[in-house]
């Protein structure tokens, strides 16, 4: 039985859209032209101050406005919520690894109460019993800190982690876990430039793909 880690923006659950509408109302209040679906995307991945960082850049925001706008983007992230939803398949796929008898937990960047939040929304939170946030430690990936830090709670035995990003690719590598790479999330690079033991594009085909992988690296 093995211990099987997930992202969670871009590969259990496709939030952009309401991320998008957060940093919306926020440019809106500016005065600043809004941003698309496609460049919020480009500004997910290394959790909120970073986007916030990203999106300021992206319009000519000032940097002393920083801490202002982080924190109205944190308090609307609990509460904005109707766009997300998860990949197709990704309830199915976590219940049957379950009965399969692996471990679950939950390694992202976001901020652990807009983390909370999302998954309570979508009912994620019992097939995960294991959850670290960007915020949860004062290291967040691509730092390994987190990931080591989740499947450490987990307990022991064999271990995977499955993630959709630049970030992900990079955590696991510098954690030296095996990485499971879901194809339809917010990756910029193509999928044959991360470093990653098996991809998948429909979570499906998860299961099945993490009994094989288990066969591979035990
Ligand atoms: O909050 C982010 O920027 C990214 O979140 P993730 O680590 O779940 O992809
Ligand atoms: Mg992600």
């Amino acid at each position: 039985m093995a211990r099987i880690v997930f992202d969670l923006d871009g590969t259990l659950i496709h939030s952009a859209p309401d991320i998008r509408t957060i940093a919306n109302s926020i440019l809106s209040e500016e005065r600043m032209e809004l941003i698309s679906l496609d460049e919020t995307i480009d500004f997910i991945g290394n959790g909120a101050s970073v986007f916030i960082e990203k999106m300021r850049a992206a319009r000519g925001i000032p940097d002393a406005d920083h801490d202002r706008l982080l924190t109205v983007f944190q308090d609307r992230y609990e509460t904005v919520l109707e766009l997300t939803a998860p990949y197709p398949n990704v309830r199915e796929s976590l219940a049957h690894l379950i009965v399969a008898g692996h471990r679950l937990g939950l390694c992202t960047n976001k901020p652990m109460r807009a983390t909370r939040a999302v998954l309570s929304h979508l009912s994620l939170t019992d097939p995960l019993s294991v959850v670290y946030g960007g915020d949860s430690l004062d290291k967040r990936k691509p730092d390994p800190a987190p990931l080591l830090a989740t499947l450490d709670d987990l307990g022991t035995g064999p271990c995977l982690y499955v993630g959709d990003s630049e970030v992900d690719a990079e955590t696991a590598d510098r954690a030296g876990v095996p990485f499971l790479l879901f194809t339809e999330g917010y990756r910029k690079t193509p999928a044959e430039d991360l470093p990653h033991l098996a991809r998948f594009s429909d979570f499906a085909e998860l299961p099945d793909l993490v009994q094989a992988q288990l066969e591979v690296i035990a």
